[in-house]
């Protein structure tokens, strides 16, 4: 009998969202599905057609419950996209000819279905229309889940926790963590990853724990295994024994007494001691996180990451179902104002189930993706825009380019966007004609030239998770650097300084809407640097704005004034740090 894992066991992560979680491990492993193949005796023919009809029907029960599962989690429009999947599996030609495929060779029906569904998906990569070309992402994704019910392979959706659960996975893809299981998930538990990768930010705007770059744990736990998870220290504890919950516990106590104190002085404003206020906004990436914002008392939406309409389908959304999504922002947050950011796809995002439109690439990061993938894909990029302009009718909306590097690029966007408004102004549909349109400043080449970036933009807003990764050349997920990956670098610190500097010489407003706007330890330095504004998962507003009511501004702006003075990332944060902890004791 294997003990190992009965016995309590620690292994130290990446701490990436905080808190501490309690309960049974769900165990989730992404693999492709293997085929064999192999021949099927003459007189096992019947038998083997009656299994392939098993399958569909067992594949169009889950599908039918996950869509409803979808519906009551995040509502009707995101369970429309099964729709599409459950058509798949009545289309009588893929059936008839696997059908016809197996008669003819006599091979087992998992390779005559799996052969023919790639024919399929291959024709309908190809056709020369949208829409057609879409559905081959749908039979992709449906044919997956029959050749698992052929195999017997369970399913192991995350949509589909049976109870609350720690996730414990190698690796969660973004469209993994679209269809999580939010209800569910206690927390999040990943072998890969850093602190800025996309599952961290789900589970940061989840509010749940996370630990991240744990190496080899998804292969050292089994389901149904206990775990606490520390999101703060970045531990993660295996079956602890009584006197670790117990130890566990206290803390947990402590932390929750000091969450108390931050969320009653959530309600007071965002202005320092010495009477400066400060525009705390959210990061958001659906719709149903309205009610976060507002719950959060946050001043309006500093991004929102688009993306998420893409990921939770293999299907490219229409312009108006965009058009819906956005408009239920705006609309629910107005007279706030919205930062609606563009497609931001590939990098660490690619759409499943799309090689056509997101090729393999061998560095992902720096190769096809946000802006660049929007002026090649104009189609979907014009979609897109024209479902934000019209949005912008029931709300203030602004528009937000992602991975602008340089001029020209922001000219090409803008001129598409005029295009944009001159076709809905033809047709006379209601937009905003002075809608604000800014740029995302991640790429070092942007920072350089953000006084020519200015005059064109009504607002900055820095990423700083990509640009600190472009600045220090060190890939954001990869776990066996993330020690180097130091937001208190001088590179990164003089960076900001340089676009704050020309976005202020442009009369701008600059953000930061990464992950270090949410940190309390960086607030104050960023803050102090100029920046006007910090976006950031709903759930990190209360313990940013606690140091905000807690500061000077005058402190804020000494302390970075020394910092830029300093040359040692470390020595610099623990100054960050030590000016946190002068202000606020979480005892
Ligand atoms: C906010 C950012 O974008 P992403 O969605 O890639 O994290 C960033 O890069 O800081």
């Amino acid at each position: 009998m294997d003990t190992s894992v009965k016995n309590e066991f620690t292994v130290q992560g990446i701490a990436a969202s905080q808190g501490i979680a309690y309960g049974q491990i769900f165990v989730y492993i992404q693999s492709d599905v293997e085929v064999p193949s192999y021949q099927v005796e003459p007189e096992k023919r019947i038998e083997e057609v009656a299994r392939f009809e098993k399958a569909l029907l067992v594949t169009r029960q889950q599908i039918a419950k996950i869509q409803d599962e979808v519906e009551r989690n995040l509502g009707p429009e995101e369970a429309l996209i099964f729709d599409a999947h459950l058509l798949v599996l009545e289309d009588q030609a893929l059936i008839g000819e696997t059908i016809r495929e197996f008669e003819t060779t006599g091979r087992n029906i998992e390779t005559c279905f799996n052969k023919v569904s790639q024919r399929y998906i291959k024709a309908f990569s190809e056709i020369d229309d949208e829409y057609l070309r879409e559905r081959a992402g749908d039979i992709r994704d449906v044919a997956q889940r029959v050749l698992q019910n052929l195999l017997g392979q369970a399913e192991n959706s995350l949509t589909r926790l049976a109870d609350k659960r720690i996730v414990v996975a190698n690796d969660i893809s973004p469209s993994d963590s679209a269809s999580i299981d939010r209800s569910a998930a206690l927390g999040i538990v990943t072998d890969t990853g850093s602190k800025t990768s996309h599952a961290v930010i789900v589970a940061r705007s989840m509010k749940v724990p996370a630990v991240v770059g744990l190496r080899d744990l998804s292969h050292r736990v089994k389901h149904g295994d206990w775990a606490i998870i520390d999101g703060y220290d970045g531990v993660v504890i295996v079956n602890p024994s009584e006197s670790t919950l117990f130890r566990y516990g206290k803390i947990q106590e402590q932390k929750k007494t000091f969450e108390s104190r931050l969320l009653k002085a959530n309600q007071e404003p965002a202005v320092t001691l010495d009477g400066v206020p400060v525009t705390l906004m959210a990061n958001i990436e659906k719709p149903d996180e309205v009610k976060l914002v507002r719950d959060y008392n946050a001043a309006g939406v500093g991004l929102y990451r688009t993306e998420y309409l893409f990921l939770s389908s293999s299907r490219v959304p229409s312009e108006q179902e965009q058009f819906l999504a956005y408009k239920a922002v705006a609309e629910g947050l107005a007279p706030n104002p919205v930062v609606i950011r563009t497609l931001d796809l590939g990098g660490d995002k690619p759409m499943a189930g799309n090689p056509e439109l997101f090729p393999k690439e061998d560095n992902p990061f720096m190769g096809f993706r946000a802006i660049r993938f929007c002026l090649e894909h104009q189609d979907i990029f014009r979609d897109q825009l024209r479902a934000i302009l019209m949005a912008s009718a029931y709300g203030k909306v602004k528009i937000m380019y992602p991975m602008i590097s340089g001029h020209e690029e922001l000219a090409r966007a803008n001129a598409v966007l005029a295009d944009c408004m001159s076709d809905l102004k033809s047709r006379g549909v209601p937009f905003d004609e002075n809608i604000p349109v800014g740029a995302m400043i991640e790429v070092p080449s942007a920072a350089e030239t953000a006084d020519l970036l200015a005059p064109d933009c009504a607002f900055f807003s820095i990423g700083t998770n990509d640009l600190i990764q472009y600045i220090l050349a060190i890939d954001r997920v990869n776990d066996r650097i993330a020690h180097l990956y130091e937001p208190t670098h001088c590179a990164v610190l003089r960076t900001l300084r340089r676009i704050v500097a020309e976005g202020h010489r442009g009369k701008l407003e600059v953000s930061v809407c990464g992950e270090m706007a949410g940190d309390p330890v960086y607030a104050p330095l960023l803050l102090g640097m100029g920046i006007d504004c910090l976006s950031m998962a709903p759930p990190w507003i209360p313990s940013v704005k606690y140091i905000v009511r807690a500061m000077t501004m005058a402190d804020a702006r000494a302390l970075a004034e020394e910092a830029l003075q300093m040359n040692s990332p470390r020595e610099i944060y623990a100054k960050c740090e030590a000016f946190y902890r002068a202000r606020v004791s979480v005892d």
